[in-house]
């Protein structure tokens, strides 16, 4: 990754945790992105914020051990204040594309519970219609080929994500399809074909789910942008 979109990313996670206060209840995303915000966030409790936490990933569980968030079990939780998680693709509804590390399912499990779900990307991520990213479907390893059939027939070339020579396996232990569309004109109605195709766990579709999004640019800038009303 160029050194312009670390720092992009870096500046829009600083700006996402200005939004976090004393005795919150946290929900800590994953990928690059929200890497950055973990870390801010790492600092602010060594400085004393008191919050509590919990983790979209088994790789963000391990990161915020490691910076000492106080974590508690996803079981304990009914509502959380804040999210804070990166994305594939934004599009100007604020609707999302989102796991391309993999971890769409509990990312979304968590951000269905969240009151204020903060978005954070480098501009780049930023697209009028989503699509040019293909699209993450967490599938059942029982069946999948049949998944991926059905699949196809919404005309997308599915792809078997790989690690090496095995499928990919999510921290559910489910695999994962990435599904090229193309240009996605109407990705709410898109999302419930994909979901209604039994094996499919989840998709990789946020739609009307981010509060806001903070874009950050490689000049350190970041500019907010608002769910439309
Ligand atoms: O499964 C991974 C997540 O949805 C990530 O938040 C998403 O892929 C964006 O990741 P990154 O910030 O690394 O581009």
């Amino acid at each position: 990754m160029d050194n312009q979109a670390v720092n992009s990313k870096k500046i829009a996670a600083g700006k996402a945790i200005e939004y976090i206060r004393n005795g919150m209840t946290l929900g800590l995303g994953t990928g690059s992105t929200a890497y950055w915000a973990i870390q801010g966030i790492g600092e602010m409790v060594k400085h004393g914020l008191s919050v509590k936490a919990v983790a979209t990933s088994i790789q963000s569980e391990s990161l915020a051990r490691e910076l000492n968030i106080p974590l508690i079990p996803f079981s304990e939780v009914d509502r959380l204040d804040i999210t804070i998680d990166g994305a594939d693709e934004v599009d100007e509804k604020l609707n999302l594309i989102k796991g391309g590390g993999g971890a769409l399912l509990r990312e979304k499990i968590v951000a269905a519970a969240t009151r204020f779900y903060i978005i954070i990307v480098d501009e780049s991520k930023l697209v009028r219609h989503l699509g040019k990213f293909p699209l993450p479907v967490e599938v059942a390893p029982f069946g999948w080929e049949l998944t991926m059939r059905r699949l196809s027939e919404l005309n997308c070339t599915p792809r078997m994500r790989m690690a090496g020579d095995k499928p990919f396996l999510t921290d559910n232990q489910h695999y994962i399809l990435d599904c090229a569309f193309g240009e996605i004109l109407d990705p709410a109605g898109l999302h419930r074909k994909v979901s209604d195709i039994t094996g499919v766990m989840e998709d990789g579709f946020f739609i009307n789910m981010a509060d806001i999004v903070v874009a950050g640019s490689p000049g350190g800038e970041t500019r907010i942008l608002n769910k439309p009303a």
